[in-house]
């Protein structure tokens, strides 16, 4: 279920002076005690090569790629990260069998682990179903904090569990399993792609919610007024990006894409913000699907938002 990285993924120009992320990363193998490895502040990814929930959600297969591609795209970028700061490649968790409840408790297990070692980990998924996982992980580290979700995305993933979960059900599993304690907040909601029903579940959980038509920069201090509503009220925040909310002009590869959906720009200033606040834990990219994408877009769109990232979290620890 799970592998160390394959190291030949990352490849570009060799500076011999780590001028590039290629040879600034670190692999570590996610099975050693990760204590042994770590001697500085580090950041690190590991990558959930899961489909399983979209297959089963009828949609596109294909995001099980999605990790190693955005290593190619993360690979050649230029290295501003302080020699300090260590940033690791812990591998990726395969989904064998179809069995995806199994990769789920493995990776919430694997989250929990890591967020226990104080590193800042981008989860690179992988179907949405990995938003379940990752809200247990961080649950299961920190028992006494009150967690607050922010979503970026087209879609509520609120799905009703029938049986089974699916990359549509996540936030309706956490919802139900953590009614006293579900704060959620998703931007980028697209009318056309979320039934009646899902919009009386929102209701029915107290979903805070903003539609792609508001999600724009010129509505920005409603989107900040909403992101600091939630940041104020909880103790930690998990930060998940659902490519598939992006403008399908700017993220063609995903499973479902979106011609009406939200831009960079307004993404930016909410991981801005989120990073201000001093309360964002855990961060996941999701849904990239290689198979659809044009001239790898979306997958490094992807890279550049988790470079991004990693850059703000970094100065914020150096002021
Ligand atoms: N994680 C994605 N969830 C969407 C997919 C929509 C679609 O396939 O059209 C959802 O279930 O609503
Ligand atoms: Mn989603
Ligand atoms: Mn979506």
């Amino acid at each position: 279920m799970y592998q160390k990285i394959n190291q030949s993924l990352y490849t570009g120009r060799q500076s011999n002076k780590i001028h590039y992320l290629h040879e600034k990363i670190k692999f570590v193998d996610l099975d050693q005690h990760l204590t042994k490895s770590i001697h500085k502040p580090v950041f690190s990814i590991l990558g959930y090569c899961c489909d399983e929930g979209v297959k089963r959600n009828k949609g596109r297969a294909g995001a099980a790629a999605a990790p190693d591609m955005i290593r190619k795209m993360i690979s050649p970028l230029a290295n501003h990260f302080p020699d300090s700061l260590d940033i690791l490649d812990f591998g990726n968790i395969y989904c064998d069998n179809k069995d995806l409840e199994k990769i789920q408790t493995f990776t919430s297990g694997k989250i929990q682990e890591i967020t226990e070692n104080q590193i800042f980990n981008i989860i690179l998924g992988g179907g949405h179903d990995l938003a379940y996982a990752h809200f247990n992980g961080l649950k299961n580290a920190f028992p006494k904090k009150k967690i607050g979700i922010i979503n970026l995305d087209a879609h509520f993933d609120l799905r009703a569990m029938d049986e089974q979960g699916t990359s549509g059900t996540p936030f309706y599993q956490i919802a139900s399993e953590n009614p006293e304690n579900f704060q959620y907040l998703c931007l980028g909601i697209q009318k056309e792609s979320n039934h009646k029903e899902l919009f009386s579940t929102a209701e029915k959980f107290g979903v805070k919610y903003l539609y792609n038509q508001e999600f724009v920069i010129q509505n920005y201090e409603n989107v900040s007024r909403l992101v600091d509503a939630l940041t104020s009220t909880v103790d930690l925040i998990y930060l998940s990006i659902d490519l598939d909310g992006f403008s399908s002009a700017i993220a063609p590869g995903v499973s479902a894409p979106s011609p009406l959906g939200f831009q960079i720009d307004i993404v930016v200033k909410v991981i801005e913000d989120v990073i201000k606040s001093e309360k964002l834990v855990a961060c996941d990219i999701v849904e990239l699907n290689p198979t659809y994408d044009i001239d790898n877009t979306t997958a490094r769109l992807a890279a550049r938002l988790l470079y991004k990232i990693f850059e703000l979290k970094i100065s914020q620890i150096q002021q």
